[in-house]
């Protein structure tokens, strides 16, 4: 038997009321979930295999959607050099390294110590620089912090209060910044896919680390990110092909995995 007193000690500071009393947004059982497959981040056919898979085309969609609301200039080899970009939920830093390696200046931010460890490890290791930290957007947003891009992938399935979480995203970006949020959809086939496939059958995740409730449909999502005081576009399809086993990008079938780019309503709007 091993004590877990240490565990249960920061787990009490994840707990929806917070350290403070605050709201917070963190669940602290889909924390210590992700603590404990946290040395496995960056084992392309451990838990996160299925983000390993997915990462060229969630890059694309990022890439797409960076250039066309910054006018990137695409030849250029760090085409995002001079922006502030926070990964947020960064777990092993699969999207911010990439991102650093664009130019970006990168903060990655999770809720868990481990995978921050992980991240950072990993990031020196690479040569790269990135400013990690084991923290929430509400701390962040409390800090007054500002970003003009903010990466919001596969978290709002696994947040408590996702309105919450989204209101404190709102507040990190500059007012002409943008953010991409990807998630799963909740369908049939994301039941059959990313539960019984991914978990029962492939068994590339430990069971029960996806809650099919917490799926989130693009309406639902969309009017969450309004809510939280963003204008949305379209969501766009992450979509798999289990006969060349690559994913690719779709603007019609968003079944699955999908993402959504949300740009920030003047603060006028929001009713803040
Ligand atoms: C499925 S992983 C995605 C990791 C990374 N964004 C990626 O796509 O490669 C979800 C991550 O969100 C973190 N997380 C969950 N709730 C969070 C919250 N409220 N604030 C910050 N991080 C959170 C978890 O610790 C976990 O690392
Ligand atoms: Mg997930």
């Amino acid at each position: 038997m091993t004590s877990d007193s240490g565990t249960h000690s920061s787990r009490t500071d994840h707990t929806p009321a917070g350290r403070e009393g605050k709201i917070s947004t963190v669940d602290a059982d889909e924390i210590a979930n992700f603590e404990k497959m946290a040395d496995h981040w960056w084992d392309p056919n451990g838990p996160f295999k299925p983000l390993h898979q997915l990462n060229p085309t969630r890059l694309a969609f990022i890439r797409e959607a960076l250039d066309s609301h910054f006018t990137l200039n695409p030849a250029a080899a760090q085409p995002l050099q001079g922006l502030r970009l926070l990964d947020i939920g960064c777990g092993g830093g699969l999207v911010s390294e990439p991102m650093a390696r664009l130019g970006a200046s990168v903060t990655g931010v999770d809720a868990s110590e481990k995978n921050i460890g992980t991240a950072s490890v990993h990031a020196e290791r690479s040569g790269l620089t990135i400013d990690y930290r084991a923290t929430t957007a509400e701390s962040l947003a409390e800090n007054g912090e500002h970003f003009d891009i903010v990466i919001n992938l596969e978290v709002v399935e696994h947040v408590a209060d996702v309105t919450a979480y989204l209101k404190a995203c709102r507040q990190l970006i500059k007012p002409d910044g943008i953010m991409l949020v990807s998630t799963l959809n909740r369908t049939a086939k994301s039941f059959a896919m990313a539960i019984v496939g991914a978990e029962y059958v492939m068994r590339w995740l430990p069971r029960g680390t996806h809650d099919w409730t917490k799926f989130i449909t693009p309406a639902e999502l969309s009017d969450h990110l309004e809510q939280a005081g963003f204008d949305t576009a379209s969501p766009q399809g992450f979509i798999f092909n289990p006969l060349t086993w690559r994913w690719a990008l779709s603007s019609r079938d968003t079944a699955v995995n999908y993402a959504i780019a949300a740009t920030p309503r003047s603060m006028d709007n929001t009713g803040q």
